[in-house]
C-alpha cells in the first residue's frame, strides 16, 4: 500500500489516520494542501514526510509556473518556508526541501514552467531513490536478525512511513526474504498508535507473525527473556549518534540495555543532521493535547488538566549498539565514528 502516490499536478496521500479500519486518499493540488497533510499526520514517518514535502515543492512550482520568475521564486521560498514549518524534528523534511530548492535554484533563468517539470522529476526521483535506500538498509540490517528472533518495534518505521518499504520494518522484510523466521512484537505507542493501527498492519498483510503490546509492557517482556533485538527508525540522528525517535524509544532503549539486548537504529543518510553535535540541539515537536486528553474521539482525562504531549525523544548514542545505513552499519556510534563512517561513504561528513 503506497503511502504517496503522485501524477502531474497531483498528489494522493494515505490519510494514516484512518488505518487500519479505512484506505482512504487524501488528494492534494496545491503545496498548502500537502503542508496540512504533514501537519495533520495524514501521512507521517521522517522518509515519508519528506518526499511528500517534495512533491509540495513540485505543486509550488507547478502553482507559480505563469508568473515572471522573480514571483516564482518568491513562491517556491514561500512553499519552503511553509512546509519546513509544518514538523520540526524529522530533518529528511527540511533535507528535501532544501535539495528541491537547490536545483530550482541551478535552473535560474529557464523559464518557469520548464522548472515545474525538472522538479516534478526531481521529487519522484527522492521518492525512487527512498524505495532502492529502505532496500540496502533491509540488507544490511538483515544480517544482524537471527533466525527464530523476536524482535521488539517501537512506532512505525516501515512502508507507511517512508515512500513503500520501510528502514526498521525494512529490515525485518529483508530477514524474513532471506529465509530467516521471526516474530514481531509491535509497541502500540501511544498517543497516535502508529505500533498497534500502522506496524501491526503492514506487517499482518505481510503475514510477519506480529503481536501488538501496550508500551508499557516492553520492560517485561524483556524481563521474561521473551525479546531478541529491539529494532526502531529515526527522524533526526545528530553527528554524535544521538537519535530523535518516537517518543517512548528513550525508554525501550534503557530497558534494553538494563536487560543486555541489541537496540538498532536503522535509517538512512538523509535522516543524519551532521550540522549538530548532539542530541540536545534537536527540536522536539509538541503536539496538541487532545492526543493525549481523549481517545477515539472521546475524552478521557478531566477537563482543566494539565497535559504534556513531545511526539519524540532522544536516545543517546551511549545506549545504540548500532546504526544501519544504506551504506552499512556503524557499530557503537560517536562523533569520530559517524564523521568517518560516511566520509569512507564519500559523503560530506
Ligand atoms: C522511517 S522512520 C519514521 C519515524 O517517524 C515516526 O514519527 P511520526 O509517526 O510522528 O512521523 C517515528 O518516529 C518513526 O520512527
Amino acid at each position: 500500500m503506497d503511502p504517496i502516490r503522485f501524477e502531474y499536478g497531483v498528489v494522493f496521500l494515505l490519510d494514516q489516520r484512518l488505518l487500519p479500519v479505512e484506505v482512504k486518499y487524501m488528494e492534494c493540488k496545491s503545496w498548502q494542501e500537502v503542508a496540512a497533510g504533514i501537519r495533520d499526520m495524514v501521512v507521517r514517518g521522517a522518509p515519508a514526510i519528506g518526499a511528500s514535502a517534495a512533491f509540495g515543492m513540485a505543486l509550488a512550482a507547478k502553482q507559480w509556473s505563469s508568473v515572471d520568475s522573480e514571483r516564482f521564486f518568491a513562491g517556491l521560498e514561500e512553499a519552503a518556508k511553509g512546509l519546513k514549518a509544518t514538523r520540526p524534528t524529522a530533518v529528511n523534511l527540511a533535507w528535501a526541501v532544501e535539495r528541491m530548492l537547490n536545483v530550482a535554484r541551478t535552473q535560474r533563468g529557464v523559464a518557469p514552467r520548464e522548472i515545474a517539470d525538472i522538479l516534478d522529476a526531481e521529487a519522484r526521483r527522492i521518492a525512487q531513490e527512498d524505495i532502492a535506500v529502505n532496500k540496502k538498509i533491509g540488507d544490511f540490517g538483515a544480517g544482524l536478525i537471527n533466525d527464530k528472533a523476536r524482535i521488539l518495534t517501537h512506532c512505525n518505521a516501515g512502508a507507511l512511513a517512508t515512500v513503500g518499504y520501510g528502514t526498521a520494518l525494512g529490515v525485518i522484510r529483508r530477514a524474513v526474504a532471506h529465509g530467516k523466521e521471526v516474530h514481531v512484537f509491535a509497541d502500540e505507542t501511544r498517543p497516535y498508535l502508529q505500533g498497534a493501527r500502522l506496524t501491526a498492519w503492514e506487517l499482518h498483510r505481510d503475514e510477519i507473525p506480529v503481536t501488538v503490546i501496550a508500551d508499557n509492557m516492553a520492560g517485561f517482556l524483556m524481563k521474561q527473556g521473551k525479546i531478541d533485538v529491539v529494532i526502531v527508525g529515526a527522524d533526526r540522528i545528530a553527528a554524535n549518534g544521538d537519535v530523535a525517535n518516537k517518543i517512548g524509544t528513550y525508554s525501550v532503549a534503557v530497558l534494553a540495555a538494563a536487560h543486555n539486548i541489541p537496540f538498532y537504529v536503522a535509517a538512512p543518510y538523509s535522516t543524519f543532521d551532521l550540522a549538530i553535535k548532539s542530541g540536545e540541539q534537536i527540536p522536539i515537536e509538541e503536539r496538541c493535547e487532545t492526543e493525549i486528553t481523549h481517545f477515539a474521539g472521546r475524552r478521557i482525562a478531566p477537563e482543566g488538566i494539565g497535559c504534556y504531549n513531545p511526539s519524540f525523544d532522544v536516545t543517546p548514542a551511549n545506549l545504540i549498539t548500532a546504526i544501519i545505513t544504506e551504506f552499512g552499519v556503524i557499530e557503537k556510534p560517536d562523533e569520530e565514528r559517524v564523521r568517518q563512517f560516511f566520509a569512507e561513504a564519500g559523503h560530506e561528513a
